[in-house]
């Protein structure tokens, strides 16, 4: 497994930009996988049923009686429509929740408040398994906690987790990893909303600090520090416009790259998005 990418509910939703992000992952013919969210969806569904979403730093605080609305949006519709897409498009994809083959357990995060976890083991068998025989995993973050029973993991997280055990698999000589999160913003952006085209890891806390970078993204810049960490070789968040993106984002021609403090600036504006 060389490349994970993260795609947010909006991009998911998205069938144009979806179907060319395909494209653009069978033709690089690398060992790739593709992790989905669906946030926003799950927020939409649990909202006709009459339940008010919560959320902490980004992260759902997810009710008991809020899991299975997110079972049912993840691996089922979101999931099942991204795989359906990929195949339309060419590529032989199969849909995997993080409960197959124990791919993806966590521990509670918010105990006695519900469902949402923070991993706590990743086993890439069954992924491995297909890539060998040519598909392309598409991951929903859905997956078992150590009570056995089902618990709701952030999207981001978990594709920093997947990409971490994939670095640590990686062995001595074989290619480096690269973890690509792919949102509905350009990149991560400064207080004048100019996208900032490289952060270093000792950027990161000060940029959350000071309210430059909120909600969902802090989350996100918080699961690059974690994956540069575990040995990830690139780590990129931008948008998907065009074909051709994600060549772009693995360049560092697109998006923010987040890079180990040891190298780099914490950057300066790219001068147009
Ligand atoms: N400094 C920032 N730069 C870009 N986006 C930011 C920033 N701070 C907060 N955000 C918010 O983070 C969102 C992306 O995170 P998130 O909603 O989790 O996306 P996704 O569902 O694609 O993972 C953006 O749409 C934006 O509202
Ligand atoms: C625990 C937690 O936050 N789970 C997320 C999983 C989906 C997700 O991360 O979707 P996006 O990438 O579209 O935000 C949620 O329930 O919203």
């Amino acid at each position: 497994m060389e490349l994970i990418v993260k795609v947010g509910g909006s991009v998911a939703a998205d069938q144009q930009a979806m179907a060319s992000l395909f494209q653009d992952l069978a033709s690089l013919r690398i060992p790739s996988v593709l992790v989905h969210g669906g946030g926003k969806a799950v927020t939409d569904l649990a909202a006709r049923l009459g339940i008010t979403s919560s959320f902490h730093e980004g992260v759902r605080v997810t009710q008991p009686r809020e899991m299975a609305l997110v079972d049912m949006v993840l691996a089922g519709e979101t999931n099942t429509e991204l795989v359906r897409l990929a195949q339309r498009a060419g590529v032989a994809a199969v849909g995997l929740t993080g409960a197959d083959g124990a791919l993806l357990t966590g521990t509670l995060l918010f105990p006695g408040e519900g469902r949402t976890a923070r991993v706590s083991s990743v086993n890439l068998a069954v992924p491995e398994l297909l890539l060998k025989e040519g598909f392309l995993p598409v991951i929903a973050t859905v997956g078992t906690g150590e009570d056995g029973l089902a618990v709701n993991i952030n999207a981001d997280e978990a594709a920093q987790a997947i990409a971490c055990a994939a670095a640590r698999r990686a062995r001595k000589g074989s290619p480096p990893v690269h973890l690509c999160f792919i949102s509905d913003t350009v990149g991560v952006l400064n207080d004048q909303g100019r996208i900032i085209p490289e952060i270093t890891t000792s950027a990161i806390e000060e940029l959350i600090a000071a309210g430059t970078v909120k909600d969902g993204m802090a989350a996100k810049i918080r699961s690059c520090r974690s994956a540069l960490e575990a040995g990830v070789a690139r780590v990129v968040i931008g948008d998907y416009s065009e074909a051709g993106d994600i060549t772009r984002l693995l360049q560092g021609t697109k998006g923010t790259s987040l890079v180990p403090s040891s190298r780099g600036s914490t950057a300066s504006e790219r001068s147009s998005p």
